[in-house]
């Protein structure tokens, strides 16, 4: 696990920018192609129209969602739209390589499980078996919540690909645990002193995995804190975590 604490935003967003170029130009070397998982809230809006001024191989590019609000494509909360108004729409990324998370179900479970099956369908797998993004991006809420993994939810308990998320009682579909934690390369990017208490526990020895659920989040492939100083800044970072 690499942690970092950048002196303030713009610093925060141009070292994500540069980490996930890293990540995307070295997926597309050894692999020809990049599958990326986007986080949705605030935080990434700067990084994504960052990388948007980048000159990348678009086409190369497949863009999944790590979390989705359970409203309509065009609805101002959701993260697809969020995501292709920063980025997407401004550059030449072909539209089958943008993988939404389907939000037009009766029964957001359904939804659910159809992009579990598509999922399934795009990496090739049989049920069981998990896909490794290239990089997952996320985001951290002041509770502790990562993707919409929210404390003491049913969905931190999922051992599939996709379940439903609650917060509070709006439906959300986020990825799981497993899932998220098969991937090669993590990439949290949290900004804020509304996150510094939520990362004191994230972090510390003894806290409950349930009440702060990106605790849960402990990758195979590389994990990469990357926090401003209003956020970061108390954290007591032992030197093994930098290593
Ligand atoms: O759908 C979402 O809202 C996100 O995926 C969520 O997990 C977000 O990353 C955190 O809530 C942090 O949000 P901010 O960046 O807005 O603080």
């Amino acid at each position: 696990m690499k942690i970092e604490v950048l002196p303030d935003k713009s610093a925060l967003i141009e070292r994500s920018l540069h980490l996930t170029v890293v990540q995307m130009t070295n997926a597309i070397a050894e692999r020809g192609v990049c599958t990326i998982a986007l986080s949705g809230g605030s935080t990434p809006k700067p990084l994504y129209e960052a990388i948007a001024a980048q000159q990348l191989p678009w086409d190369k590019i497949h863009v999944f969602w790590g979390d989705e609000r359970y409203v309509p494509p065009n609805d101002p909360d959701s993260n697809q739209l969020m995501a292709r108004k920063a980025w997407l729409d401004r550059v030449n990324l072909p539209e089958e390589n943008i993988h939404p998370i389907p939000t037009d179900e009766v029964e957001p479970a359904v939804a659910a499980s159809k992009y579990e099956q598509y999922l399934q369908q795009f990496f090739q797998i049989s049920s069981g078996e998990f896909p490794q993004f290239d990089i997952i991006l996320l985001g951290m809420g002041g509770d502790g919540h990562t993707a919409s993994l929210f404390p003491h939810t049913e969905a931190l308990q999922a051992r599939g690909l996709i379940a439903v998320g609650n917060k509070q009682d709006e439906p959300r579909i986020t990825f799981t645990a497993p899932l998220i934690n098969h991937a090669r390369c993590v990439m949290f990017v949290v900004a804020g002193a509304d996150k510094k208490s939520a990362l004191a526990q994230v972090f510390a020895t003894d806290a409950d995995d349930f009440s702060y659920p990106s605790r849960l989040i402990q990758p195979q492939g590389e994990l990469w804190w990357l926090l401003d100083r209003d956020a970061g800044e108390e954290l007591q970072i032992s030197t093994a975590a930098e290593s």
